[in-house]
């Protein structure tokens, strides 16, 4: 049986895709709950959210994603962060998944990847969890119902987490596999129930395919001066750093919470929905967001509840500390409805220092800006990757390493062309920790952030007196109205100044070491505001 809307020249049949159950073409929020609850994927929650558990996998897992190595994309590829498998390893372990979807029941989803119709690209997501139909619904961009009648996808997506792949015959790692194959534009994904799996994979697809167009593909979030789409900011972020958080801001117009492409005409979302974490959510710190668990097809993953009263806990962290929800842009008061936005005045680059060691706030100039991009000095934070149980400092290259298939130069190039083309000033914001490292100080309060960010944004803190920091080269401003004045100096935060002058210059070292790699391909403005 299948039922719902599709084109009829497009059906997974169409496909090679045969011999399933049911399947369900482009359901819609309601329908797709019913489902899920017939099938006891999850629970209703208060105002019609959605709860579902996802087991053992609970966050991302990086290690487990490949790309095949095919002749057309052997020497774009950036193999040293992406895993190959080869296109023998793919074809088994499609043809292995096909046959192991047979009789079972699928969930089709015809999306958008791209708000801004020039750019945009058709997605199919078929799904095995009708939940997860939901969320990929809710986080990419939904068609017009007329418009399905004649969608053809530029890329398919099938998610069958009951599938676990053979490393042997896969070419893969482990049972847990995220396979993408540009030349058969398809992404398999198999052994895992974290939605988070089925939004990076589109988002790594669009890194693979704008940069060709002179698109710049961004992990950031963005927003913009209510009533001034010109006045546009993006926030670069690894995960946990703060792009969903600082972009929802009651004062300007939300136009995304996580990727974003740069395109000659501006910022435009990759996406129509937003994948909020909700560990210590707070009602009066983050009203917009607290306010979306609650409402209608909200997907809640891995959070505890009362079973009586569905009444969530946002303080209990035991099955994770990457517990999320997600949900449309719309369910956000002050999000625009083009989500896209001018070219970027102010590009904030987010850090999250375990060692404690960076300023709140500093300005850089446009070289510093490519360094500190390449260099994506941050940390890994708890549960959002597998493995990872407390802050880890990394380098993730562009602030977003685990989604680049590309070099990354490709998008350092592209992302400077933009900044000297369009004057953009940018910032480095450290919202991880302060007074001591990872144990000893504490994370960076949010109303000190929001304040020095709202003083970049409307231009007042360009004005600010600045002090150039040994360190790192880059200027601090020396005080800010809102803000005690001894957080922006991080040695003072510190109880012991010497052992925090030891920290600065390992993480030096840190960024000299790591920044090595990138000396062959950068210009000589750039390794002059290189580190150490
Ligand atoms: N100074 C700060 N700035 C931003 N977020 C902070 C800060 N201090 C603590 N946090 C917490 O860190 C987390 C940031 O997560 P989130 O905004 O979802 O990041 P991302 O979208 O980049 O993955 C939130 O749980 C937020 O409450
Ligand atoms: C969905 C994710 O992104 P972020 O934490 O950047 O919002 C993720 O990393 O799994
Ligand atoms: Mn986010």
């Amino acid at each position: 049986m299948t039922s719902g809307r599709v084109n009829p020249q497009f059906r997974l049949e169409d496909q090679g895709i045969e011999g399933l159950g049911n399947v369900y073409y482009n359901y819609m929020e309601p329908a797709l709950i019913q489902e899920a609850l017939k099938r006891d994927e999850g629970t209703l929650g208060n105002g019609g959210a959605f709860l579902v558990t996802t087991g053992k996998f609970t966050g991302r897992s990086p290690k487990d994603k490949h790309v095949v190595k095919t002749d057309s994309v052997i020497d774009t590829i950036w193999w040293e962060n992406n895993a190959a498998m080869s296109p023998e390893g793919f074809d088994a372990l499609h043809a292995d998944m096909l046959e192991h979807m047979k009789g079972k029941d699928y969930f089709v989803q015809d999306l958008v990847g791209g708000a801004d119709p020039a750019h945009a690209i058709n997605v199919r997501m078929v799904t095995e969890l009708a939940w997860h139909g939901l969320f990929i619904r809710t986080m990419l961009r939904r068609p017009d119902r007329e418009d399905l009648n004649d969608f053809v996808s530029d890329f398919t997506v099938i998610n069958c987490p009951s599938f676990q792949a053979d490393p042997a015959k896969h070419d893969c790692r482990s049972e847990t596999v995220i396979a993408m194959n540009f030349d058969k534009k398809m992404i398999l994904i198999g052994g895992t129930e974290y939605a988070g799996e089925n939004k990076k994979s589109v988002f790594t697809l669009l890194n693979y395919l704008l940069p060709e167009k002179g698109i710049m593909p961004m992990h950031c979030s963005a927003n913009h001066a209510t009533g001034n789409p010109v006045d546009a900011a993006v926030f670069f972020g690894l995960s946990g750093t703060g792009k969903t958080t600082l972009s929802a801001d009651p004062a300007r117009t939300l136009i995304g919470d996580d990727e974003h492409g740069w395109s000659d005409r501006g910022t435009f979302n990759f996406e129509g929905g937003c994948y909020a974490k909700t560990i210590n959510l707070n009602a009066e710190a983050e009203p917009e967001i607290y306010a979306t668990t609650s409402k209608f097809g909200t997907v809640i993953e891995n959070m505890v509840f009362d079973p009586e009263t569905k009444e969530l806990d946002f303080d209990d962290d035991s099955l994770t500390a990457n517990m999320r929800c997600a949900y449309p842009l719309e369910y956000i008061s002050n999000a625009s409805s083009s989500a896209m936005g001018g070219h970027p005045k102010n590009i904030i680059m987010l850090t999250c220092d375990a060692f404690g060691v960076l300023p709140p706030i500093a300005r850089l100039t446009p070289a510093q800006a490519m360094y500190h991009f390449l260099s994506g000095f941050t940390s890994k934070v708890a549960g959002t990757e597998r493995g990872v149980t407390e802050p880890e400092p990394t380098f993730s290259t562009c602030f977003g390493a685990p989604f680049m298939p590309r070099r990354p130069e490709a998008y350092g190039n592209l992302l400077r062309e933009k900044i000297a083309q369009h004057g953009a000033t940018c910032w480095l914001v450290n919202t991880g920790w302060t007074g001591g490292a990872y144990g000893i100080g504490s994370r960076m309060p949010i109303k000190a952030t929001r304040a020095l960010l709202t003083a970049a944004l409307d231009g007042s803190l360009v004005e600010a007196e600045f002090r150039k920091d040994s360190n790192f080269g880059f200027d601090v401003p020396v005080s800010m109205a809102g803000v005690p004045e001894v957080l922006l100096d991080p040695r003072r935060t510190w109880d012991d100044q010497a052992a925090y002058d030891r920290q600065a210059e390992k993480l030096v070292q840190m960024f000299s070491e790591n920044f090595q790699q990138y000396l062959p391909y950068i210009d000589d403005d750039v390794k002059a505001a290189a580190i150490g």
